[in-house]
Formats: structure tokens, sequence, C-alpha cells
């Protein structure tokens, strides 16, 4: 009954001990039932031994499957039952020992050590399964209602053929010698997260909040075309800038031309250069629209406050505001046409015939150097106790005073005088009679200042 071969040859075999134990014959087991028991107690502590001092069990790595792997190398037949043998003779022990007295010389009591022994390894088997299943429980704790539910999950091979995508868990503690052939969750993830990037290095930058580009469309060629239609409204932009940059200009250079010489030579400037009109005027209109208050405004303001009957004559007239602005009959003259009521010609010389208009204006248009023609020439124009206005831009006035002494003495009165504008002065004379001093008569008080622009 000793000689149990699968159990007597493989637990040496199994821990290691084969020549140290001497078993001992069958016949003289059977006639020394003592010395059998003993020997038989020998040998599990031999091999109980043995298993403690190459397999501890407390150590956790002593689980592993690269240990069970190591053994099933080293008795390739004989591995699962060498372990199992190894808590047979643990196992088996105390259950012996509880059932009876460890050393009884009966055949019963070998036989029923047989037994346990037989047992033992039926124990051991599902010891060993439970203790498998534990540890496949402690690794895949996700799973752990699909072990209570008796799903076989166990072994750490259950991570490759499941379902489930789950890494398994690793226990923070345990180090393992060699690489896991299972990931552990970490490692899982980790992995993932590489994958992701790999996909992503290639992918084209996107803007938070917008949706992720799907593939290389017609829409990547978008940007391009935008960026022409941007570099094309650049350049017009810039062109547009340029331009105005040069109207301006030369609407500083005409200006002072106008301001500079006798009226004579901005009729001809204008007669030999009809668009040079315009761009002075578009100058003139970008300068005065920025002005709180335009002195045409103020004067029609006035105007309308007087009988519309009046006959009025407008010196300089430009795009004929004043007449757009009054209901009264407006005679419109300057050097070039902006609008068709205006006549053409030099106001130093008008087309009307002499006392035949109410009211003559000058808004901002005293500009040549022969101030004193255009106010004799509106002195002939005007009817006997008519109305001179002249508005001008209040920086161009040396000594107001004398400005007005010189007028005095070309047959016109001071009437009212407005200097409280920022932008402009504006005064109201009323003719007296015809000029008071002779042609060659020097009138200082009439040499305004310029009015010239600054480049902005
Ligand atoms: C600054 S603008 C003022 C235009 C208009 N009076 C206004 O206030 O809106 C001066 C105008 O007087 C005109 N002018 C200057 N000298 C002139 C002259 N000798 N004969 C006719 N018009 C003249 C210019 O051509 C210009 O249109």
């Amino acid at each position: 009954m000793f000689e149990e071969p699968e159990w007597a040859s493989a637990a040496p075999v199994a821990a290691g001990l084969g020549p140290v134990i001497s078993r001992p014959p069958p016949a003289a087991a059977l006639q020394n039932k003592g010395s059998k028991c003993r020997q038989l107690l020998a040998t599990l502590q031999a091999l109980e031994a043995a298993s403690l001092s190459q397999h501890p069990p407390s150590l956790p790595s002593s689980d592993s499957e690269e240990d069970e792997e190591e053994r099933k190398k080293k008795c390739p037949q004989k591995a699962s039952f060498a372990s199992a043998s190894v808590e047979v003779g643990k196992k088996g022990k105390k259950k012996c020992e509880k059932q009876g007295p460890p050393c009884s010389d009966s055949e019963e009591e070998v036989e029923r050590k047989k037994k346990c022994h037989k047992q033992a390894l039926v124990d051991s088997d599902s010891a060993e399964k439970e203790k498998r299943k534990r540890k496949c429980q402690k690794h895949a704790p996700i799973n752990s209602a699909q072990h209570r539910d008796g799903v076989d999950q166990t072994g750490p091979k259950a991570w490759k053929g499941g379902t489930t995508n789950d890494p398994p868990k690793q226990s923070p503690g345990s180090i393992s010698p060699k690489p896991p052939r299972t990931l552990s969750r970490k490692q899982w993830r980790n992995r993932q997260k590489n994958k992701r990037r790999h996909k992503n290095k290639f992918r084209p930058p996107q803007v938070p909040g917008q949706a992720p580009a799907e593939a290389p469309t017609e829409k990547t060629e978008v940007p391009p075309v935008s960026r022409t239609d941007s570099h094309e409204a650049r350049a017009a932009d810039l062109r547009a800038r340029m331009a105005q940059r040069l109207d301006g200009a030369r609407f500083r250079y005409l200006n002072e031309q106008l301001y500079s010489g006798p009226s004579s030579a901005a009729q001809r400037l204008f007669q030999e250069d009809p668009e040079a009109f315009l761009v002075y005027h578009r100058g003139f209109q970008s300068q005065v629209k920025k002005w709180p208050l335009q002195p045409v405004d103020s004067i029609a303001r006035d105007l309308r406050q007087r009988p519309a009957s009046l006959v009025v004559a407008d010196f300089g007239c430009g795009d004929c505001r004043l007449a757009s602005s009054i209901r009264n009959p407006v005679h419109c003259f300057d050097l070039a046409s902006l609008d068709p009521r205006v006549t053409v010609c030099d106001m130093a010389q008008v087309p009307l015939e002499d006392e035949s208009v109410d009211v003559a204006v000058f808004c901002l248009s005293l500009m040549g150097t022969n101030i004193r023609d255009f106010l004799e020439e509106a002195n002939r124009v005007l009817k006997p106790g008519g109305l001179l206005k002249v508005a001008e831009v209040s920086s161009r006035f040396e000594d107001v005073r004398t400005f007005l002494r010189a007028v005095t003495k070309l047959g016109f009165k001071i009437v009212s005088k407005d200097l409280t504008n920022s932008h402009f002065f504006l005064f109201d004379f009323q003719k007296t009679g015809p000029p008071q001093v002779g042609p060659k008569a020097q009138l200082s008080g009439l040499k305004l200042h310029p009015c010239l622009y600054k480049r902005r």
C-alpha cells in the first residue's frame, strides 16, 4: 500500500530528494508496522521539508505562472502531481493526525493513512483550484461579479481570451522577474494611449471649438483662395490709401496755388486741368466735414430768416451748397463747374449788372491775392444798402480790425461780426456806396494769411 507508484516515485522527484530517502522493502513494512509508520512519517516530513525549502507558500512569486512553468519543465508529466504531492505532505499529515494517532502499527491504520493520502490529494487539487481562482479574482476585480456567477475566468490567460477589453489588475507590490505575458491595467492603458498619440501625430492640428477635419478635401484648398482674396483686398486697400494720399497732396498743392497768386492764375490752372478742380474740391470737402459747423450752413440759416425774394450772388460757390439750402434766387460763380447752376468765371468780373443783387456772399472764397478786386466787384453788383456776407477761416486774420477798416474804405460798413466759432469768423457789411479810395491806395488790412492744410 505504500508502493503507490505515482506517489512513491513522484514525490522524491518533485522534492529533489530521491537519493536521500531510502525506501524499505514491502515485506519488512508489513512485519514491522511501527517502523513503516515511522518511515512513512519520515518520508512525509522529508517531502514537506523539501517542499517548504523549494517553494515557500508564503511568497507571492511562488504562485506565479512562471514557477508553475518551471516546475513543468523539470517534470513535464508529473508536475501537477508533484505540486499536489507537496500539499499531500501537509494536509494529509494533518488530516491523519486528526483522524488518529500518528504511529499506529495496525493494517487498518495503514489503510486509513492511504485513504487519508488519497483524500489529501483530492483536497490538494481542490485547494489548488481555489487558490488559482482567488488569484484570478485578485487580478481581475472588475469581473468579480462574473466569477461570483460561476463564469470560469480563472488563470491569467483569461485576459487574453476574455471578451472584455478591461486589462488585468496587477497588485501594487508584486514584482515579476520576467515581463508578464498579459498586460497590466496600467500597461494596457499606456499602450492604448500610445496608439492614439501615434494616430493623432499625423492628423492636422484642430482649432478648439471647430469640428475635426475628416480628410484633406476641397476645404483644405480654401485657405490659399482666401489668402489670395485677402492679398488682393490688402492690395486694393493699399492702392486706395495711396490714391487718397496722392489726392491729399494734390489738394494741398492746389490750395496753396489759389491763395498765393492772383485769381487769373487760378482760373488758368483750372482751365488747363479741369480734373484739378475735382481734386481740390474732394480735398476741401474732406476737410470741412470734420468741422463742427460749416460756415455755408450758418450763412444759409441767416438768409432763410430774410425774404426769399432777395437776389443772392454767391462768389466762389463750389458745389452750390448755399443755393441748395435757400429758396432765394442765387447766382453761382466759380472757376469751374461742379453743378449746372454754376457760372464759370473769375469772380473779379462777374456777368451781372450793376446794382442788381440784394446779397453778395463770400464764403471761404477770398483766396487770391487780389481780394480788393473781389470786394469792389461785389460793391458794383450790390444794390445800395445791399448786404455783404463774408466767412473766412479765423487763422487767416492777423488783425480783424485792420481788415474791417479796409473793407469799410471800399464802400461798406460793418453790421455784425461773429468771432465765436473755432474755425471761422463771420462778418456782415452793408453797402454804403461806391469805394472811397482810389485804385492805387494800399489796403494792407486786406492781406490775409493763406489757409494751408497740414498733412495728416
Ligand atoms: C473753399 S471753396 C468754398 C466753396 C463754397 N463757398 C463753400 O463754402 O462750400 C472756395 C471756392 O471759391 C472758388 N474761387 C476761388 N477764387 C475764385 C475766383 N477768383 N473766381 C471764382 N471762384 C473762385 C474756388 O474755386 C472754390 O470753389
